[in-house]
């Protein structure tokens, strides 16, 4: 959903789309966009190996749910349609230089995680309300977004699904952050990449699999990888 971007003066509303079986998403934005595509992201398993009792067959389609390893965590997290795309907003809490130049972007931009809205005031009498499958505020930890927005998406991929995860949103709104962090210093601010590396590297085998891993950043014409 473009109107996911939400944060407006200059907060850091980013939109988070997740998406599974491959398809491709395409939105007229001149937003910076952070892609971290699944598809490159391959699992292939080496042999025919019965050591796993799960299908990781990149070729599996939406009519293979039967094929799909009985996993309680992928149910519970596709409550809704299977394979459309998911959209999550997350606000960043205010900088340094906001909260000195006491940026008032709290009083347009109004979360209401509880209905999965979020609200901007355009002015004292009017509101547009958007609708999201997640909204996390600025207190969401790393963990939170990424068991909301990126757990689903690994485990379809571990059940041979394609799957991508985007984060998109202007400058400064925290895609890097949502994305990219390593978590050196403090592992509880791991971003979603890694998080999701440790996942798979968890669940795939070293000897039959092999897992290849690339991320993009599209920046308006220029694509970096
Ligand atoms: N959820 C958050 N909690 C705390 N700090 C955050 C959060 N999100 C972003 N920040 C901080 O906000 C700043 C901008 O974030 P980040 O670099 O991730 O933005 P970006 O969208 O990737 O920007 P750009 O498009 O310019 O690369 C960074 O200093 C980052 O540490």
């Amino acid at each position: 959903m473009a109107t996911s971007s939400g944060g407006g003066s200059g907060s850091g509303g980013g939109g988070t789309y997740s998406y599974r079986n491959g398809a491709t998403h395409s939105h007229k934005s001149s937003s910076k966009l952070d892609t971290h595509t699944h598809k490159p992201l391959s699992l292939n398993s080496s042999s025919n190996s019965s050591s796993k009792n799960h299908v990781k067959s990149k070729s599996l389609g939406p009519s293979s749910t039967t094929q799909r390893r009985n996993s309680t965590t992928s149910k519970d997290h596709h409550p809704s349609v299977p394979g459309r795309v998911r959209v999550a907003v997350r606000l960043r809490p205010r900088n340094a230089e906001e909260s000195v130049a006491d940026a008032d972007f709290a009083d347009c931009v109004e979360l209401q995680p509880e209905l999965k809205r979020l609200k901007l005031r355009k002015n004292n009498w009017d509101a547009d309300t958007y609708a999201f499958d997640e909204v996390l505020t600025e207190f969401a930890s790393q963990k939170r977004v990424y068991e909301v927005v990126a757990r689903p998406v690994v485990e379809s991929v571990l059940d041979g699904y394609n799957g991508t995860i985007m984060a998109y949103g202007q400058t400064g709104t925290g895609k890097t952050y949502t994305l990219g962090r390593l978590g050196e210093e403090d592992t509880a601010a791991r971003g979603i990449m890694v998080r999701s590396m440790e996942d798979i590297l968890a669940d795939v085998s070293l000897e039959t699999d092999s897992v290849s891993v690339s991320y993009l950043q599209v920046n308006r014409f220029s694509t970096s990888i």
